[in-house]
């Protein structure tokens, strides 16, 4: 299977600190590959410099293609037209705005705007349409965030700990939005929740200080307690199977702690 990502090699330099030291992996053109690692290790500095997103100061070196196109020299609005559906972990919707008007924002000249998707996979988004997207809850502004992406066609998505913050129901929800989703496009998630891992991954790659320290199928990570208690500081093997439920979070390096 040829990958729908390809990351070589990456390295990012912000402010002095060298935060991602040669960091390589591939995302499958299907299914959800999970991007691991306790906090701090990189996954966002990760998933912000194959979208172009690095702070300024930063510099980023490397080789990252979708598909046969090479990324890392091109603009982010280019990206996103050829089809990288970013959604980061900060939501970024626009709280004085309705729902609709987020929606609308997102629409893009010349293609034609999926509602029917948007509104099948989010019901709430359709009958909160005038709502300020302020007022709505952490779940019902995530669930905006990634209908917004959803609105136009993708090759890839990228989300970033979409369930971080998020009330037990709402993490299961979330959970039961993103396989649809996965059903049809290839994500590369980050992801702290070990159940929803569990529940959505087909291959994982663990990031710890900066560099790949595993990457292989989701389910022989998870199957090892003693290799994901080493590689994430939790035990896997009795975490519930219910996201949100119960299900252990990846821990804390033990330095920032
Ligand atoms: N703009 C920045 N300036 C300085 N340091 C930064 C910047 N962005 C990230 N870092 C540092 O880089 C390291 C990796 O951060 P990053 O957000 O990628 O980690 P993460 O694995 O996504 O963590 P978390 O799980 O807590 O979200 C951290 O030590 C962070 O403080």
């Amino acid at each position: 299977m040829t990958a729908i990502l390809t990351v070589e090699d990456l390295s990012v330099r912000i402010a002095g600190l060298h935060i991602l030291q040669g960091v390589s992996f591939t995302v499958a053109p299907t299914g959800v590959t999970v991007l691991l690692g306790r906090n701090g290790v990189g996954k966002t500095t990760t998933i912000r410099a194959v979208v172009g997103l690095t702070p300024a100061n930063g510099e980023v070196t490397g080789r990252v293609r979708m598909g046969e196109r090479s990324l890392l020299d091109r603009p982010t609005h280019r990206l996103v037209r050829e089809g990288l559906g970013y959604v980061p972990e900060d939501r970024c919707v626009f709280a004085g705005l309705t729902v609709a008007e987020n929606l609308r924002l997102a629409e893009r000249r010349g293609t034609t705007p999926a509602y029917d998707r948007v509104y099948s996979l989010f019901p709430e988004l359709d009958r909160r349409g005038r709502q300020r997207a302020g007022s709505l809850s952490g779940g019902q502004q995530q669930m905006l965030a990634i209908g917004r992406v959803l609105l136009n066609d993708n090759r890839l998505l990228l989300v970033d700990e979409p369930t971080k913050g998020l009330a037990p129901k709402v993490v299961t929800e979330v959970a039961e939005v993103l396989e649809r989703v996965a059903e049809t496009v290839p994500v590369l998630l980050v992801e702290q929740n070990l159940a929803v891992v569990r529940r959505l991954a087909t291959d994982a790659v663990v990031i710890d200080a900066g560099r790949v320290a595993w990457s292989g199928s989701a389910q022989d990570l998870l199957a090892e307690a003693e290799l994901t208690k080493s590689l994430l500081g939790v035990g896997s093997a009795e975490t519930s199977h219910t996201p949100g439920a119960g299900g252990e979070a990846v821990g804390v390096r033990k330095e920032n702690a």
